[in-house]
């Protein structure tokens, strides 16, 4: 079969079990070139299963995933993922921490601190290059992790609540820039958030999950006007977004209140 071109992402009926549990449940889906998707869903309903799988961390027990028409055999460097905490090396600068990944591509010192400082620049960290992690607050550590996912050229991104561990303020702060980073580099994003606010202002579609065993429920388009900013979430199309999504989130929330 011809891979359809501009389709990034294929999931196509996969289900994924550990022992007897299914924890993503017959799931289908596709992102095309360049999309935002965001995966919404009650703790526990298999997103981050789901999005191991796509990055190729996880297999899926039946079904494929497809990046670019081709099966998903393990992690490739079409793929950046960035997870809660930023895991960045504590030793190394924050340009060594961005350029390790070029470097270990074989490209040269110049050539990957070129990239290095490039990708800096993009999540507004300039300042900050010659920097040790430890110095650096909690969302620029974040920006550092976006930019070294960002360093490989991966035409996909996959993030796994990369804003979780931010209090509020940073948060929105953070959704902004992530935004302003998408518009300059322009990957196919994949984000898991239990955040509805969060989906919402980030993303093309959200692909609402059931609670556990994971199925997408709803897939919503979001066809709010771009550039997006945080004021906007007050605004009545945001607002009615928002409570479709919320009716769905709360049955599921309930129904994995009461299983448990
Ligand atoms: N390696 C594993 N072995 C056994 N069970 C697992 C494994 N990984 C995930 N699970 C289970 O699969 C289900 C889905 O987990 P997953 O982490 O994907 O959910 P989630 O929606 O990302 O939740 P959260 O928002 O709390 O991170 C859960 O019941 C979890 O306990």
């Amino acid at each position: 079969m011809t891979p359809a071109l501009d389709l990034a992402i294929e999931v196509r009926d996969v289900t994924i079990a550990y022992g007897g549990m299914v924890a993503v449940d017959r799931v289908s889906f596709e992102v095309r070139k360049g999309e935002f998707v965001c995966l919404l869903g009650p703790s526990g309903c298999g997103k981050s299963t789901l999005l191991n799988a796509i990055a190729g961390f996880e297999r899926p027990s039946w079904g494929e995933v497809l990046v670019d028409g081709a099966e998903v055999a393990g992690p490739g460097p079409d793929r950046g993922v960035v997870f809660q905490q930023p895991h960045l090396f504590p030793w190394k600068s924050v340009r060594a921490n961005v350029a390790h990944g070029p470097r270990m591509m074989g490209a040269s010192r110049a050539e990957a601190r070129a990239t290095a400082d490039r990708l800096i620049d993009i999540v507004g960290l300039t300042r900050f290059a010659g920097a040790l992690p430890h110095t650096l607050s909690g969302g620029m550590q974040q920006r550092v992790a976006i930019a070294r996912a960002l360093a490989g050229e991966p035409g996909i991104l996959l993030m796994d609540e990369p804003f979780g561990a931010l209090d509020a303020q940073t948060r929105a702060l953070m959704q902004e820039n992530l935004l302003r980073v998408r518009a300059r580099v322009g990957a196919t994003i994949v984000f898991v958030t239990h955040d509805i606010e969060e989906a919402i202002l980030l993303a093309d579609r959200v692909l609402v999950m059931s609670a556990g065993p994971g199925r997408i429920l709803r897939d919503i388009k979001v066809e709010l006007p771009r550039p997006r900013s945080v004021e906007q979430s007050l605004e009545p199309d945001f607002v009615a977004l928002r409570r479709e999504c919320l009716e769905l989130i709360r049955q599921q929330s309930a129904k994995a209140f009461e299983a448990a």
